[in-house]
């Protein structure tokens, strides 16, 4: 008010002094009252109102940006505009279109991956804080990829039981990734936005010894409850334990042996899937349930034990490290005895170790590649499905016809060995994806013939390169 007073004094003493000299301007045009003070209002204006003007101007931008796509659809737009960042996914095979189309709809009128707009960091989804336990293993590594891709601050918490740092690695030195050595069956405090539960052994050969399940899903509902997070838990075909339904649909109850040798993972399992259920009801936490069909693909651990790890090593090795010998030749000797003597693994596979085939060979498997279970998870998770919800593949195989395929991928010279099954083995599983079809808009996209070669392409990599190719943990 006192500028403002100041300023009409001034103009005051100014017509005193015109009317005193006589002088009058040449031109005062009718509309405008005061024809001096013009320029001092807008530049009192300007001055006075500095923060309305930047308000002003930034809704006037954000409403561009927001309505640009819209109005680039009526022009000839570039298929190329946008931020739209291809992926070249960690398999070094898959390409996902990261884009905002989800947000603000294709530039292009259909197609995905393809906007017409380009965002505003401000207007940008808001970056979430989630944690991946046993986010250093096979599948959890890939999930870790996806995630951080997508623009979110990523937690692994991994106790290392079949975790490999090897897997994560590469994420080293990304703010937005923290890795903790942490064993899920003690608590865990930590502020979140979602938690991907997938910190448990998951082939038979290991899970037999360290079951995770129940205290470990406990601690992270806990959590979950705690903090408000959105909770998913990856659980498993194996609910489903020798199916008398064929193939099985979700809203089968399975049948399990409750005392088995693989009741710790089964049983452990369904346990999980109880105590999900029980905070999503009692308490109000926001779960999500996924029932993990066979998976395969690059990072399965070389000793994993798994059908598909196990015939790739017992027929892949032979072909890869003949191959590799001869490069390691023009190496000294001594690093060929460091190779030699590293693990009897490497040389037992130079021998062609034969495909073993437990029981008769004719129990049936459904195989799913890793990325494939990966944009699952996602899909389940964002969306708005408790489920659960059956992920993978229903091609179907028995395993001699696993071995077929492995053999003519590989080496069609390979033999095959059959040796005893394991107790309670199921005879066949394959999963009804209809409600993952239907509800998270998902089914896999890449076939066995596809994935196995980019799994022993991992693996012959891993063996040349890394610390776990020599026998080291
Ligand atoms: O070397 C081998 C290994 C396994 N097999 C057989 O192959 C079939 C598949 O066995 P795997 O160990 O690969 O996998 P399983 O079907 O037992 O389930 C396991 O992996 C998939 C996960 O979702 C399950 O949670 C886990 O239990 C079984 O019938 C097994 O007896 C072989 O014939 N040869």
């Amino acid at each position: 008010m006192k500028q403002l007073h100041k300023q009409s004094s001034v103009n005051h003493r100014r017509d005193e002094e015109m009317a005193a000299t006589g002088s009058t301007s040449p031109y005062s045009p009718k509309t405008l009252k005061h024809p001096r003070s013009l320029p001092r209002s807008i530049n009192y204006l300007f001055k006075e109102q500095r923060l309305l003007f930047i308000l002003v101007g930034i809704l006037i931008g954000s409403t561009f940006f927001i309505l640009q796509p819209t109005l680039s659809r009526i022009g000839p737009s570039d298929p190329n505009s946008g931020i739209a960042r291809s992926f070249q996914g960690s398999l070094g095979t898959t390409h996902d279109q990261v884009s905002v189309t989800s947000f603000f709809g294709s530039g292009q009128g259909g197609g995905p991956g393809k906007v017409g707009g380009r965002v505003p960091v401000a207007l940008r989804q808001r970056r979430l804080r989630i944690v991946v336990t046993g986010g250093a293993g096979f599948v959890g590594s890939h999930l870790v990829d996806k995630l951080i891709d997508r623009g979110n601050d990523v937690i692994v918490i991994d106790n290392f039981f079949t975790g490999r740092k090897q897997n994560v690695v590469h994420h080293f030195g990304n703010a937005r990734f923290e890795l903790i050595r942490h064993d899920v069956v003690e608590p865990i405090l930590l502020e979140v936005d979602q938690i991907y539960h997938l910190a448990c052994p998951a082939s038979p050969v290991h899970y037999k010894y360290n079951p995770t399940n129940v205290m470990g899903t406990l601690n992270m509902l806990g959590l979950a409850k705690r903090i408000g997070a959105r909770f998913l838990l990856t659980s498993t075909s194996e609910v489903y334990g020798d199916p008398l339904e064929h193939p099985q649909k979700e809203t089968y109850w399975g049948n399990v042996n409750p005392i088995g040798e693989r009741s710790c993972y089964d049983e452990g399992k369904r346990t999980a899937e109880t105590l999900a259920m029980d905070y999503h009801r009692g308490a109000d936490v926001e779960v999500r349930i996924a029932r993990i069909f066979n998976t395969y693909g690059p990072r399965m651990c070389l000793d994993d034990g798994r059908v598909v790890s196990n015939f790739v090593a017992q027929v892949g090795y032979g072909a890869l490290l003949i191959f590799s010998y001869g490069m390691l030749s023009r190496f000294s000797f001594s690093t060929l005895a460091y190779f030699a003597e590293c693990s009897s693994f490497l040389l037992q596979a130079i021998r062609k170790e034969p495909l073993t085939v437990y029981g008769d060979g004719k129990q049936t498997r459904s195989f799913q590649y890793v990325s494939d279970l990966v944009d699952g998870l996602v899909a389940l998770m964002e969306g708005e499905h408790v489920g659960p919800f059956n992920l993978g593949n229903p091609g179907e195989f028995t395993m001699l016809e696993l071995a077929e395929v492995v053999k003519e991928t590989i080496d069609s010279s390979a033999t095959i060995e059959f040796k005893p099954n394991t107790a309670d083995d199921p005879h066949k599983r394959k999963p009804d994806i209809s409600k993952a079809k239907e509800l998270l808009n998902w089914e896999p996209k890449i076939p066995l013939r596809e994935g196995l070669p980019l799994m022993v392409n991992d693996f012959r990599n891993r063996i040349l390169n890394e610390d776990e190719g020599k026998g080291l943990k």
